[in-house]
């Protein structure tokens, strides 16, 4: 495994690069202002009438539209959703890439799976951070960072790496880690990692616990505490300490419990589920029905959106989140 950290990291090549980061959402902009405030020369890339061209204004950023940046730029740094960036690629900033420019990404969905295909004499790479943009920015502000990936999945110029590498240490990746990979070992693990455990798996877990307590008659705000709120406080001592910090932490009522009862929960056949998700992922099924979705104006999900926020879970957690002061009220 080779590992890059901010001291492998020569910053010279990337310094006099103008990067055009085409998107200001959640990685756009927690990436594009550790950038520019890492001292490199940025550009944002945005439709003219959507919300994020003020936002990006108002945050003092170098605003132009998506083929002004492109035009202008050596790297293009490509932030939008998945499911548009063929579309834009192709009709807003293909015609203005020349030979020798990078194209970058941070995740690697539309090179992996074939949707953006640039001519050999560019650079193609992506630095990935490992969590969400809002901590790409609040752990950068902190003097620490996310951990990253890196890849190169075409070196036309002979400096790909160290290209992505400056762009990975300015957004603050380096200081916790960044892994080189490839494109189809980044995106086949993050899609199972998001649809498995961190976001399908974990919400699921979470509602499967906090229906259990409230059907057996027990208070919704209590249960809200002990399977959701709490799960922070628990993971937070996973991250900081490993599992076995967290046992060490937790009563040992908790541990015993804990370790005779969680492998109920997540059996042989949730695993056995695990695996059949990946392989959905790796033999092109998941992306056929997310595009299957999106030609349909993400109909289902739009609609799965709607009940997830109508959950009973969401209605009590949000009233105890705002009462104590954690969320701020619509
Ligand atoms: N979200 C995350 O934390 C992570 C995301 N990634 C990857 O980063 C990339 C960006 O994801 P994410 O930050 O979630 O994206 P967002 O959904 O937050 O991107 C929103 C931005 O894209 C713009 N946009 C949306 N649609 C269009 C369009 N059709 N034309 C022009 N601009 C458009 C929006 O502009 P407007 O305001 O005008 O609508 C806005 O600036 C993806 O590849 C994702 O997989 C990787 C790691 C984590
Ligand atoms: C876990 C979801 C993620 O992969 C991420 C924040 O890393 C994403 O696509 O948003
Ligand atoms: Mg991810
Ligand atoms: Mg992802």
């Amino acid at each position: 495994m080779k590992m890059y950290y901010d001291d492998d990291v020569d910053t010279e090549v990337i310094a006099d690069k103008t990067i055009a980061v085409i998107g200001y959402g959640s990685q756009g902009r927690g990436q594009s202002r550790n950038m520019a405030d890492s001292g490199l020369n940025v550009i944002v890339g945005l439709r003219e009438g959507g919300s994020s061209w003020q936002n990006a204004i108002d945050d003092g950023m170098n605003v132009k539209t998506i083929e002004e940046a492109a035009e202008a730029a050596d790297i293009i740094h490509i932030l939008l959703p998945d499911e548009t960036q063929e579309k834009v690629y192709n009709e807003q900033i293909a015609p203005y890439v020349e030979a020798g420019n990078t194209i970058s990404f941070s995740h690697g969905y539309n090179i992996h799976f074939g949707l953006i295909k640039p001519g050999e004499d560019v650079n193609i790479v992506m630095f990935a951070p490992k969590g969400p943009g809002s901590r790409v920015r609040t752990t950068y502000l902190e003097g620490f960072g996310i951990p990253g990936l890196v890849a190169i999945e075409q070196d036309a110029t002979g400096d790909a790496l160290q290209l992505a590498l400056g762009m990975a240490k300015a957004v603050g990746l380096t200081r916790a880690g960044v892994i080189e990979t490839t494109f189809q070992e980044e995106t086949e693990t993050d899609l199972f990692g998001e649809q498995a455990v961190l976001c399908g798996g974990l919400t699921a877990l979470i509602k499967a616990g906090f229906e259990t307590l409230v059907e057996a008659g027990y208070q919704p705000e209590i249960a809200y505490f002990e399977t959701c709120h709490e799960v922070k406080l628990i993971v937070d001592d996973i991250y900081e300490n490993g599992m076995a910090g967290m046992w060490h932490d937790v009563s040992n009522t908790a541990e015993y419990g804990g370790l005779t009862r969680g492998g109920r929960v997540i059996t042989d056949e949730t695993k056995k589920e695990m695996k059949a998700i990946l392989g959905e992922i790796q033999d092109g099924t998941f992306k056929q029905q997310f595009a299957d979705e999106n030609a349909t104006d993400a109909a289902n999900l739009k609609e799965m959106r709607v009940a997830e926020e109508h959950e009973t879970i969401e209605t009590v957690g949000k009233r105890l989140r705002v009462a104590c002061g954690l969320q701020k009220e619509d």
